[in-house]
């Protein structure tokens, strides 16, 4: 066992893990299926928005020229040809001195130029026929929304890369894509290794605990748009270890282990790296927690040797395995969006290394402020619970103060950004 490790920076650390090839496949799913997927196509407008000239109101088509010279005193009256309801088209085109009655979304008749809205307009009935009074002038183009005014043909309106959100979904049902190019879902393998786990409906035994990492690590990876395969708890013995992981590489595109990857005499992941002829990228980072993490490659294929305590993992994946996966999925922007917040609390700890402070974002007039969430270290669970960012705070410095401007990374936001 080589106790001396090396460490490295993350950001170096991060660098390597990227520098990894990624397999980036292409599938066709449902648009209702689509929703958070990563859009492996471009958006293209196939044919203009709105494709007619339509009336945004619910109210009357007229010539503008018949409405010119229009006043309260000298009204117009106008003979109503028909209606037209959205969904149908006009039978014939408006005439001098006739108007169309029609409703919002409908396709502008042929003749008419502008739109009043039924507010202003007094329709009545003369020998049995429909009629309207307007009492004032419209110009041309008045209330219509052209042809093309939204969107032109052939517009882009979202790139290849971007998460399909409700909005997107919107557009790709308007351009009548039924089905969409997405990337697929990388598939990333979870084992927890440790003689000590327990299954979560095993009642506790003395010296042991109930596993916690792999739950963790699946909706991190779910929450991450990848697909996680549980493989399941592995105890600590090199013959199973060994024989458990080169099985589980061959079906998946990266596989995770928590645990074992310390100096301990069970930690047993860098032997098995070692046995599997990986290249070990690292195995120390300058950073707290998960100083420990280590990442190995086998033929394209990484392995996170994610450490056994809780935090320490839990920011290992954010850090390492995140943006892999973004990669996977094509993301224009793979890194976790960052942003520059006010700490809402003392942070006392000397800081010899990077550290990743489990923490959670808040908002108060205006200004948005990072916290600290439970117990800082490495082996605790319940901070946790409520942390939604990361506060990285550099290292070399003897704490910080509330009231200081910190980066935090932030776990839930969809979007991203394009460096580390
Ligand atoms: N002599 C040294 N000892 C340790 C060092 C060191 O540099 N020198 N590093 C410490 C640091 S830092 C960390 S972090 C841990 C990393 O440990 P491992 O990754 O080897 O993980 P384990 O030894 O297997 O377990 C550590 C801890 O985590 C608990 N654990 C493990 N798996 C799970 C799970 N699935 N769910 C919940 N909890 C889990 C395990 O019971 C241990 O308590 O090493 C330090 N030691
Ligand atoms: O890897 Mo350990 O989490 O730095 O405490
Ligand atoms: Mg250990």
């Amino acid at each position: 066992m080589n106790l001396h490790r090396t460490p490295i920076p993350v950001s170096k650390a991060v660098e390597d893990v990227l520098n990894t090839k990624v397999d980036k496949r292409v599938e066709k799913v449902k648009l209702e299926q689509s929703f958070h997927r990563v859009l492996a196509e471009d958006v293209v407008a196939t044919h203009p928005v709105p494709p007619f000239d339509k009336s945004p109101y619910d109210g009357f088509a007229f010539r503008s020229e018949d409405t010119r010279n229009l006043t309260r005193e000298e009204p117009g009256q106008f003979r109503v040809i028909e209606t037209v309801p959205a969904g149908h088209r006009a039978s014939r085109a408006v005439n001098k001195g006739e108007a169309i009655r029609i409703m919002t979304g409908a396709e502008i008749p042929g003749g008419a130029d502008c739109v009043a809205m039924f507010e202003i307009c007094q329709p009545y009935q003369r020998d049995m026929e429909e009629w309207v009074t307007l009492k004032r002038p419209l110009s041309p183009q008045q209330n219509i929304i052209p042809t093309g005014s939204e969107t032109k043909e052939q517009e882009i309106l979202v790139k290849k890369g971007e998460v399909i959100n409700p909005g997107i979904q919107a557009l790709l049902a308007t351009f009548g894509y039924g089905e969409v190019q997405v990337y697929v879902k990388p598939k990333i393998g979870v084992f927890a290794t440790g003689t000590e786990l327990l299954d979560v409906d095993e009642p506790l035994q003395p010296g042991k605990i109930r596993n916690s990492n792999a739950y963790m690590v699946m909706s991190q990876i779910e929450r991450a748009g990848g697909t996680g395969i549980y493989f399941g708890k592995l105890e600590d013995n090199f013959d199973l270890c060994y024989q458990a992981v080169e099985e589980a590489l061959d079906q998946v595109d990266c596989l995770i282990t928590t645990g074992g990857v310390s100096v301990g005499d069970y930690d047993l992941m860098p032997d098995i790296y070692d046995k599997l002829e990986a290249e070990v990228l690292f195995n120390k980072v300058a950073m707290r927690p998960g100083s420990v993490t280590t990442v190995a490659r086998k033929d394209e294929k990484l392995l996170f040797g994610l450490s056994g305590n809780p935090s320490a993992c839990y920011v290992g994946f954010e850090l390492f395995t995140y943006p892999i996966i973004q990669s996977f999925l094509g993301r224009s922007r793979p890194f976790h969006k960052r942003v520059q917040a006010t700490l809402g609390k003392d942070f006392k700890k000397p800081n010899p290394f990077t550290r990743f402070v489990r923490g959670f974002i808040s908002y108060h007039e205006g200004n948005v402020y990072v916290h600290p969430s439970g117990i800082d270290k490495s082996a605790v669970v319940s901070s946790l619970a409520e942390t939604n960012v990361l506060i990285q705070l550099r290292g070399g410095t003897r704490g910080y103060q509330q009231g200081d401007v910190v980066e935090a990374i932030c776990l839930e936001e969809m979007d991203g950004q394009s460096h580390f």
